[in-house]
């Protein structure tokens, strides 16, 4: 709703009141259309100041209304109808003005922000664009290069570059709602046709064309199959080219394609999963609500290849004082070199309001002792882990907070060589751990509520996405990886080339390919976990078969033979040399494959890119489906996040287990059949239980899986 109250000197105030962000709901767009007609017909009101309670202007349209039908006043009128009033109309900003909200603030005449304030269109970050007007009012006013930029990217800028771009008339330290109210009595009676921004023209460079087909392109290719992007664009180009009520037409037109179309639910569903996974809980009842966890000001990383290295840098940058711990000489003193750099580069990057945190280098173990939380980032093997947890227990007091950053290591083992068990979690980074927005807080069976809650608090800090998963082998994200992966070599096996199986990813959205990312990565990486596990090294048979299951021993064989990726300039595809970055196809890779299939009596074949499709992704999503059933993740949201903040898969598809959905759950399972078939011992193409027993109860929406997940299962963690 809306508040509308008289203030001395003539000024009506509005305040829209939809907490927490006061979307603009049915009943807040209702109470702006009343107040505003109140404001219009009261005599004595020869102003008005609009501004949100608690200190919020407004979050945009209500996102949850956009799955219902259209209820109450529309917005585009309801803009029209405040831009037309012929008494001054103040838009008072605190907090933030985002999407419908920044929307509502340019139909006003006047703008003035606090100077935290956030403004920003981003609309196209949930499938849609800005059509309450926003595309055809802001480059009214700033231009339509800068509008742009903003509205393609949907980036949230601060009140100081809103202030220079020249969309706000105002900014305050103070309350901008008394600055707005003493500025609308100074300007009444004043002329409002210039601050009527849709009676403007757009001011834009000489070359309009050259500058919207350049915009375009670059879209088209950040965008990687997104349509939002692309109708922002299209809109702007109206806005360039057409009169203003055309413009509004066009507007209207490329939302309701948007609207309708698939990737604007997905992108909706991954904004509220972010949300959903922030609230944790385990089966005792414990959670995010009614667990406290610790508040860090000292922490250690131990070990200082890359991962300890990103870690250490995520964890200056909370402004927390970290020891960084490394036993090799020749790695500490490169380690203290790099970080400092990279800790400058990102503070930089951020332009952070707290300066980042002391570090300390270190070779002995003992200078993590007065710390209150230890993360450990060594080599992935359990029994150099094991070895460093005996020593921090040791080295540390019985309160430390003892996590490792394994990434698929069984938690409970390290926990048990510990003197507190309840105070070990996982917090599985993803690399680079400075950069990458994803955090898995791995839940042992004896991790305490307060342990969780620290580590999902200080992931919140570091601004990561935190998600609380079960401690099975490979936690959520590379236990899901591991059939895809496999998957892709047994297409290799059967005839596909590296680059046939990356285009169909890439086609889909992901921004690198399977053996692009191995490439990346280093396939030495995946051959020592595979080696860990037994799978391969000396006296390891080099067949296709393990514990009777289908194996490719692929990987393992090209990363033998010395191409271990881009650092050795070699890989699935060769380089301009060691560390270049431009994949190209290597003959040496065709040649070994056909020698590869011969010696084993393969015959290959064409393989369609809707197989490698379907082979890798539901290979991919039925593990998803295993892991919600063993209760290993808490709901298909935790699994989409982790895998559209983690694994690169694209956004406007909203994650695997909602892919699953939009595909259609019987198709998925049909497919899966068919595969499984084929190939009967690959059992991770076996439906999952819950797969069948979801299609068997009529493929629900993703929203409703949890009340089939079995609850009577067999490892629940979450
Ligand atoms: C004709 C079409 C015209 C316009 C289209 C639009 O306006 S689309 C909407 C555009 N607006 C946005 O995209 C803003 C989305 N919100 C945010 O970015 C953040 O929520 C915000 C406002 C920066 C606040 O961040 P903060 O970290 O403080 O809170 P959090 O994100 O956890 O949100 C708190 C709860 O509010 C819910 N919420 C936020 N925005 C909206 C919204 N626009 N509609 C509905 N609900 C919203 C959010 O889900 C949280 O809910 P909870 O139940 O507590 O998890």
């Amino acid at each position: 709703m809306a508040t509308y109250s008289r203030l001395p000197g003539s000024v009506a105030l509005i305040t829209l009141q939809n907490p927490p962000v006061n979307a603009l709901s049915a009943a807040v767009r209702q109470g702006i259309v009343d107040t505003v007609q109140r404001a219009l017909k009261d005599p004595k009101v020869t102003s008005v100041v609009i501004c949100g309670q608690n200190g919020r202007f407004c979050g945009g349209a209500d996102i949850r209304e956009f799955a219902g039908p259209m209820l109450g006043p529309p917005l585009v009128p309801m803009i029209h109808a405040i831009e037309a009033v012929d008494k001054p109309v103040v838009a008072a900003i605190e907090g933030v003005a985002l999407g419908g909200g920044l929307e509502l603030a340019l139909g006003c005449h006047y703008r003035i922000a606090h100077s935290k304030a956030l403004l920003g269109l981003p609309e196209v970050t949930l499938g849609l664009l800005p059509a309450a007007g926003g595309t055809q009012r802001l480059p009214r006013l700033i231009g339509l290069t800068a509008a742009l930029d903003l509205i393609t990217t949907g980036r949230h800028i601060s009140a100081a570059e809103a202030l220079k771009l020249g969309i706000l008339d105002q900014v305050t330290d103070s309350n901008a709602v008394d600055l707005a109210v003493d500025f609308v009595r100074s300007v009444a009676g004043q002329p409002l046709d210039s601050r009527r921004l849709s009676t403007l023209a757009c001011p834009c460079p000489p070359d309009v064309d050259s500058l919207l087909d350049k915009v375009m392109a670059q879209v088209r290719q950040r965008s990687r199959g997104a349509l939002a992007p692309v109708a922002c664009v299209q809109a702007l180009r109206a806005a360039a080219t057409l009169p203003y009520t055309q413009g509004m037409e066009k507007e209207r037109d490329l939302m309701a394609t948007l609207f309708n179309s698939g990737q604007a639910r997905a992108l909706q569903y991954a904004f509220f999963s972010q949300r959903v996974v922030g609230k944790w809980s385990l089966p005792s009842g414990a959670n995010w609500n009614n667990s406290t966890g610790r508040t860090i000001s000292k922490a250690a990383v131990i070990g200082l290849g890359t991962m300890g290295r990103g870690i250490v840098v995520a964890l200056a940058l909370t402004g927390m004082s970290v020891v960084a711990v490394e036993t090799q000489e020749k790695q500490l003193a490169e380690a203290s070199q790099a970080v400092p750099a990279m800790l400058q580069r990102e503070a930089g990057r951020r332009s952070l309001a707290t300066p980042p945190g002391v570090i300390t280098f270190s070779s002995n173990l003992q200078d993590v002792s007065e710390v209150e939380l230890v993360i450990e980032a060594v080599f992935e093997n359990m029994a150099l882990k094991l070895q460093v947890f005996r020593h921090l227990a040791s080295v540390c007091g019985p309160g430390t907070l003892l996590c490792s950053n394994t990434s698929g290591l069984d938690m409970d083992q390290l926990a048990a060589v510990t003197k507190s068990p309840a105070l070990v979690v996982g917090m599985h980074f993803f690399a680079p751990a400075h950069v990458m927005k994803l955090l898995e807080v791995v839940c042992g069976p004896r991790s305490s509520p307060e342990a969780v809650a620290t580590a999902m608090q200080l992931g919140k800090r570091m601004g990561k996405v935190s998600v609380a998963v079960g401690n099975c082998p490979g936690f959520v994200g590379n236990r899901m990886l591991k059939p895809y992966l496999e998957q892709a070599n047994f297409l290799l096996e059967e005839g596909a080339t590296p680059q046939q199986v990356d285009e169909a990813l890439e086609e889909f959205g992901f921004p690198m390919g399977v053996f692009r990312m191995s490439d990346l990565s280093g396939l030495d990486v995946g051959w020592r976990i595979r080696k860990e596990a037994g799978l391969t090294g000396p006296g390891v048979e080099p067949s296709r078969t393990r514990q009777g299951r289908r194996y490719s021993p692929l990987p393992d064989q090209v990363c033998e033979a010395g191409r271990l990726g881009q650092k050795t300039g070699r890989g699935w595809y060769q380089y301009d040399g060691p560390g270049g970055r431009v994949a190209r196809s290597d003959p040496w890779v065709h040649i070994f494959l056909e020698a590869y299939r011969a010696q084993h009596g393969l015959v290959a074949r064409s393989i369609a890119p809707e197989e490698i499709l379907e082979r890798c992704l539901y290979a991919l999503i039925n593990e998803g489906f295993n892991i919600l059933q063993e209760a290993m993740a808490a709901g298909p949201e935790h699994i989409d996040a982790i895998y559209v903040f983690g694994y690169g898969w694209p956004r406007h598809r909203g994650g695997p287990m909602f892919h699953a959905g939009q595909v259609g759950l019987g198709r998925v399972l049909e497919r899966l059949e068919h595969h499984h078939h084929n190939h009967p011992d690959v059992p991770h193409l076996e439906p999952s239980t819950l797969l069948r027993r979801l299609v068997a109860g009529g493929s629900p929406p993703v929203q409703k899986w949890r009340e089939f997940i079995n609850k009577d299962r067999v490892h629940s963690q979450l």
